[in-house]
């Protein structure tokens, strides 16, 4: 099989992590290489991003979410991805893995656009730059409410966690839209139910996904076998052609032979 993208999405605390743990483990029993990954910091430097983001340049100052620029925050934000993409994602899709990633470029459009009011269409190009334009073939948004998503979560609020009820509506408004503009890769699922209901209906989705991928590689192969066959037979009518050009140039040159003959032999008898 080639290698197959999907992301997961949505505000924190839906779920996300847990949700792609378990089809992780899904995919591995049904024998596909998995690299599972996240944003930010699926990488060295992603890590160092990571720290930056989450929590701030200066740790002990009074508002560490204040000490970042929107501007500089979209842009460390997509360094972190244009590494993911090259040193991660991409060459797993190349060996033919199946690629989780725990957050991609929706969450900078929901974030940075719709969360800090960015542009979407400066944030996706953004993206589109950082990662050579490669999309998921499938992305898992977790929905529901984002304050009880928020109050899910055990540890402390990083720098993005604090930035307030606003910012999470706004964010998960975002997302909501995002997957209303791209219905054929978007899946939205309500994240409010418990964890097997939620798991059950994104196993069902990616059991027909792949099933799609298969058909799609089995008619790919059907069709580069039928071009080779038409190419193949359009390659031996070429030949035979051209046989049949050249036997006729023989006996062509052959009757003129004969013909030359019997006009000398006419002349000579004069
Ligand atoms: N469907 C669910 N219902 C209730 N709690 C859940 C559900 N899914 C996950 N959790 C719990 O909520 C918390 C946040 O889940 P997590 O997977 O880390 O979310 P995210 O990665 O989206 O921030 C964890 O303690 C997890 O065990
Ligand atoms: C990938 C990405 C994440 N974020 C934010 C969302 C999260 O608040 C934070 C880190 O994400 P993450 O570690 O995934 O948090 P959680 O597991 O709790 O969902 O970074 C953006 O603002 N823009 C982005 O492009």
């Amino acid at each position: 099989m080639s290698g197959v993208f999907i992301s997961f999405e949505g505000v924190d605390g839906v779920g996300k992590t847990t949700q792609v743990e378990r089809l992780r483990a899904y995919l591995e029993s049904r024998g596909c290489e998995v690299v599972v990954t996240r944003e930010p910091g699926g990488t060295a430097l992603g890590g160092r991003l990571r720290d930056l983001l989450l929590n701030g340049v200066d740790a002990d100052a009074a508002d560490a979410a204040a000490d970042i620029a929107a501007r500089a925050e979209a842009l460390i934000f997509a360094a972190d991805r244009a590494q993911h993409v090259a040193e991660v994602v991409r060459p797993a899709l190349e060996r033919g893995a199946v690629v989780i990633t725990d957050r991609y470029l929706d969450s900078s459009l929901a974030y940075q656009a719709g969360g800090r009011e960015l542009t979407a269409d400066e944030i996706r190009n953004l993206s589109m730059w950082a990662t050579g334009s490669l999309m998921p073939a499938r992305t898992y948004l977790l929905d529901m409410d984002p304050d009880e998503a928020h109050r899910r979560l055990t540890h402390e609020d990083d720098r993005m966690e604090s930035a307030g009820d606003d910012f999470r509506s706004r964010t998960r408004d975002a997302f909501r839209h995002l997957a209303g503009r791209e219905p054929k890769r978007f899946r939205m699922i309500d994240a409010a139910y418990p964890e097997e209901t939620v798991w059950a209906r994104i196993k069902a989705d990616v059991d027909a996904l792949l099933d799609d991928v298969v058909a799609d590689e089995r008619f790919a192969k059907m069709a580069a076998e039928a071009a080779a066959r038409k190419a193949a037979a359009e390659e031996a009518a070429r030949k035979a052609a051209e046989e049949a050009r050249k036997a006729k140039e023989v006996a062509a040159a052959a009757g003129d032979a004969d013909q030359s003959a019997e006009t000398t032999t006419a002349g000579g008898g004069q």
